[in-house]
C-alpha cells in the first residue's frame, strides 16, 4: 500500500468516476498541503464538483484512494464518513441554501449544534463569525430580508464556525455580482489564512484562481498542468486580515 505523504493533509490518488458510463473523473491524483488555499480551475463539466465530492467524502469514486491526514476515506463506512464530514470539514456551494424559518445566527451556528456544542457556545461562535464577514448586523434577519451576497456570507459563516480542517468551496461566488464576488472571496481566503484553514476552491474562473496558493486544472475529467504565477499573486493579493 502506497502511504499519503505526511505533509499532505489530504491527498488522492488515481481517482476514477464516472456517472451511468460517462466518466467524470479519469485518474486523478493530487494532495492539497495544510493550511493551502488549492484551487481546482476548468470548464464547465470539467469534473470540478465531482471531485470536490469525493475529496470530502460525500461520494465514493469507483476507483482510487483518497486520505484524509493518515485516514482512508475511500474505505471508511457511511457513518464514519458522515463524521468526519460534520466534524472535519465544512462546504460551501454556490448557492447558500439557509434554513428560512432560522434567522442568520441560527442559521451559522446549526453545524456546532449539530456537533453537541452547547446554545450559548454555538452563538457566540456564529456572532463572532458573522462579525469578521461584514454581517453582524443581519444576526437577527431571515434570509428572506438579505441580499444573495449577505445570504451567502451567512452559508460562509457556518461553514467557517466549526473552525473546519478543510473547508470546500465549490464555485462559492457563482450567484454573485462582481463586486460581491471580489469581497466574498477576499473574506473566505482572509479567514481561511488567519485560521490555517485549508481550502479546495473549484472554480471555473481564472481570475478567482489567482487568489489561491496553487492551481490545478481539469479539464474533461482529467488533470493537465497547471497554471504557472498563481502562488506570488496569490498571496499578494490577500492582505486583508479577518
Ligand atoms: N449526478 C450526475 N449524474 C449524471 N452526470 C453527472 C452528475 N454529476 C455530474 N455529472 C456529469 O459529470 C461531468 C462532470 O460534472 P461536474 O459537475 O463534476 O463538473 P464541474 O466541472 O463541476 O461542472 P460545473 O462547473 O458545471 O459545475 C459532467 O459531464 C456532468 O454532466
Amino acid at each position: 500500500m502506497v502511504v499519503p505523504p505526511d505533509n499532505d493533509v489530504l491527498w488522492a490518488r488515481s481517482l476514477n468516476h464516472a456517472y451511468r458510463g460517462s466518466p467524470a473523473l479519469c485518474g486523478v491524483s493530487l494532495g492539497v498541503r495544510e493550511g493551502e488555499i488549492l484551487a481546482v480551475n476548468g470548464p464547465r463539466g470539467s469534473g470540478k464538483t465531482t471531485l470536490l465530492r469525493c475529496l470530502s467524502g460525500q461520494l465514493v469514486a469507483q476507483q482510487g484512494e483518497v486520505w484524509f491526514n493518515s485516514s482512508p476515506v475511500h474505505t471508511m463506512g457511511p457513518l464514519v464518513r458522515e463524521r468526519l464530514r460534520r466534524d472535519r470539514f465544512g462546504w460551501i456551494g454556490p448557492d447558500p441554501q439557509l434554513v428560512p424559518e432560522l434567522t442568520a445566527w441560527e442559521n451559522a451556528a446549526l453545524p456546532l449544534l449539530l456537533r453537541g456544542s452547547s446554545h450559548r457556545k454555538a452563538r457566540t461562535a456564529a456572532l463572532e463569525w458573522l462579525e469578521r464577514l461584514d454581517i453582524g448586523g443581519c444576526a437577527r434577519k431571515r434570509p428572506r430580508a438579505l441580499l444573495q451576497s449577505q445570504r451567502q456570507r451567512i452559508a460562509l459563516a457556518r461553514a467557517l464556525a466549526i473552525t473546519p480542517a478543510v473547508l470546500f468551496a465549490d464555485e462559492p461566488t457563482a450567484s454573485l455580482h462582481s463586486t460581491d464576488r471580489a469581497q466574498v472571496l477576499r473574506t473566505l481566503t482572509t479567514a481561511a489564512r488567519s485560521h490555517r484553514i485549508t481550502v479546495v476552491l473549484a472554480t471555473h474562473d481564472e481570475e478567482v484562481a489567482t487568489l489561491a496558493d496553487r492551481a490545478v486544472s481539469l479539464i474533461d475529467g482529467r488533470r493537465v498542468n497547471p497554471a504557472s504565477g498563481t502562488e506570488a499573486e496569490g498571496r499578494a493579493a490577500c492582505s486583508l486580515s479577518v
